[in-house]
């Protein structure tokens, strides 16, 4: 299998303070990875330098081979590896079918003008539709953004994020804030938008990461601690120690 984002001797430092340490990550393509710890552990951090919107102090980040260690988020997004989120908030006056429109003509590189008319848009319908479709929101595709439940939004950013066309999708606690239905719904799509993509997901509910991950990095203090199936982490004292010592903190 090949690797799609790979780093090594991750390192940065902040003020001296050593948030991530040294971590060496390979996510192969076509997985769903994960990336978990205890509060503290350096998942932000890391994913911040994954996803480029940090500057590591040491190490090397690859993405399908090709060195992107100084690259901004938006070469790496045209790489075809993209943050969720990245390319903005969803417009709340808007219609969820606008929304992925706008995202679509964005991508694309026109720059988005609010007069203009829905004729001229419209030649990005076919494809917003089917964005949509995949995030199972074709039911509300006329609807405000505003009006969606919260669950929705985030299907809503996902589907905008889609029409960045990505190779890997790189989701930051995409459960959070989220009732159980909604993580049920959102873990279906997940798993559906990894069909055929790459994900690398920093998730706090435990149960998700079971779930969906073929391959978990667990993280502690900055340094990595366990790496494998959800069986093999949830077996290794280290793993339980870290989480049961992070809960007494
Ligand atoms: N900009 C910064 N300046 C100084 N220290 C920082 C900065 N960002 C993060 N840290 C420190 O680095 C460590 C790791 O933080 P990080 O947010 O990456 O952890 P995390 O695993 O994502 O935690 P949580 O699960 O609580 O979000 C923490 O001790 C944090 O205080």
């Amino acid at each position: 299998m090949t690797i799609a984002l790979q780093a090594k001797g991750l390192t940065k430092e902040f003020k001296g303070f050593i948030a991530v340490n040294n971590v060496d990550l390979s996510v192969k393509k076509g997985t769903i990875h994960a990336l978990i710890g205890p509060n503290g552990a350096g998942k932000t951090t890391c994913f911040n330098l994954l996803t480029k919107f940090l500057q590591p102090t040491r190490g090397q980040i690859t993405y399908e081979g090709r060195d992107i260690t100084r690259m901004k988020p938006s070469e790496i997004a045209r790489l075809g590896m993209v943050r969720s989120f990245q390319i903005s908030a969803i417009f709340p006056d808007l219609t969820v079918l606008q929304n992925v429109r706008v995202a679509l003509q964005r991508a694309r590189g026109e720059s988005y003008d609010f007069w203009r008319s829905d004729r001229v848009l419209s030649k990005f319908d076919d494809q917003a539709r089917e964005y949509i479709a995949e995030v199972g929101l074709s039911d509300l595709t006329d609807e405000r953004a505003a009006s969606l439940p919260y669950g929705r939004k985030r299907a809503l950013e996902i589907a905008t994020t889609l029409a960045l066309s990505p190779d890997m999708l790189l989701l930051d606690e995409p459960m959070a804030g989220m009732g159980r239905e909604d993580v049920e719904r959102i873990s279906q799509l997940i798993r559906r938008i990894a069909e055929n993509r790459t994900v690398l997901m920093v998730e706090h509910n435990l149960s998700v990461v079971a779930e969906l991950s073929d391959h978990i990095t667990v993280l502690a203090r900055g340094e990595i601690l366990a790496e494998g199936t959800y069986e093999q982490i949830s077996k290794a004292p280290e793993v339980i120690e870290a989480y049961i010592g992070a809960s007494h903190d």
